[in-house]
Order: structure tokens, then C-alpha cells, then sequence
């Protein structure tokens, strides 16, 4: 079995437990870390609508909270035709523990419909090094 198909059933476990009561749109996300780790989210959302969360971010806070720092791979499950890509703050949220090759998988519930590089979906992205101050 290949790390897309082991995200894929993480993220879409995942996503079985999304709580989107305000939209009726389920997600769920994956990240892999380099040694191959996996962690998943889904989106949580709330009565105050803009409170709620996406799944990227339950994701990357279940990484981090395990002592991850580097994101290898990353892959989105939402539904219906359209491809769900990351939301623009998901896109820097994924930006901050991986780079510009990494890639993101975007899938519907079947399976696979389109993989892009964070570079494609976040061009010309601010990110750490632009904080680093060694020149
Ligand atoms: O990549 C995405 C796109 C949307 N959502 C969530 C946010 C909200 O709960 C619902 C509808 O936008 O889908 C995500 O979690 N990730
Ligand atoms: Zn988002």
C-alpha cells in the first residue's frame, strides 16, 4: 500500500467524523511527515460560524502535538464534483512545515482526482525564511 493510499483512509476516516452541522460539507485531511507518519483532521464548525476550523488545521495541530515539524505530504477528502482544494489560510497553514515540491492530493470521496505542489497553490508564499535574518 502507497503513502497516498494510507492518507487517503486517514483523511477519510477522518472526514467521517467532521462536524459541519452549518454546512453540510465534510472534510478531512492528512498530512505525512518525512519519516512517514500520519495525522488527520477534520473540519470542526461551530454556532458562531467563524470560529469553526478546517481540517488541514485539525491535521497539522494533531502533527505538532506529536512533535512533528515537517510535512513530506499533504491531502485533502471533501465532496461533491468540484476539486476541494485547501482554503487560501490552509494553503499558508500547510506552508509554514513544508515546501514549495511538496505535494498536495485532492480527492472526493472515490479516490484521487488531482495532485498539485504547495508551489502551485501558494506562488511566490511568504513563509519562515523570510523571517530568518542571516542574509
Ligand atoms: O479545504 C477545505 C475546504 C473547506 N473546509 C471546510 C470549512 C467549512 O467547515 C466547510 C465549508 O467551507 O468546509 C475545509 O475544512 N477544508
Ligand atoms: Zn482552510
Amino acid at each position: 500500500m502507497s503513502l497516498l493510499d494510507d492518507l487517503f483512509r486517514a483523511a477519510s476516516a477522518a472526514r467521517e467524523k467532521a462536524y459541519a452541522p452549518y454546512s453540510r460539507f465534510a472534510v478531512g485531511a492528512a498530512v505525512a511527515t518525512p519519516g512517514g507518519e500520519i495525522f488527520a483532521g477534520c473540519n470542526v464548525e461551530n454556532a458562531s460560524y467563524p470560529v469553526g476550523s478546517c481540517a488541514e488545521a485539525g491535521a497539522i495541530a494533531a502533527m505538532i502535538a506529536a512533535g512533528g515539524r515537517r510535512i513530506a505530504a499533504a491531502l485533502v477528502v471533501g465532496e461533491g464534483t468540484a476539486l476541494v482544494t485547501p482554503c487560501g489560510a490552509c494553503r499558508q497553514r500547510l506552508r509554514e512545515f513544508a515546501r514549495e515540491d511538496t505535494p498536495v492530493h485532492v480527492c472526493g470521496p472515490e479516490g484521487l482526482r488531482r495532485s498539485f505542489t504547495l508551489g502551485e497553490l501558494l506562488p511566490l508564499s511568504f513563509g519562515p525564511d523570510n523571517l530568518t535574518n542571516d542574509g
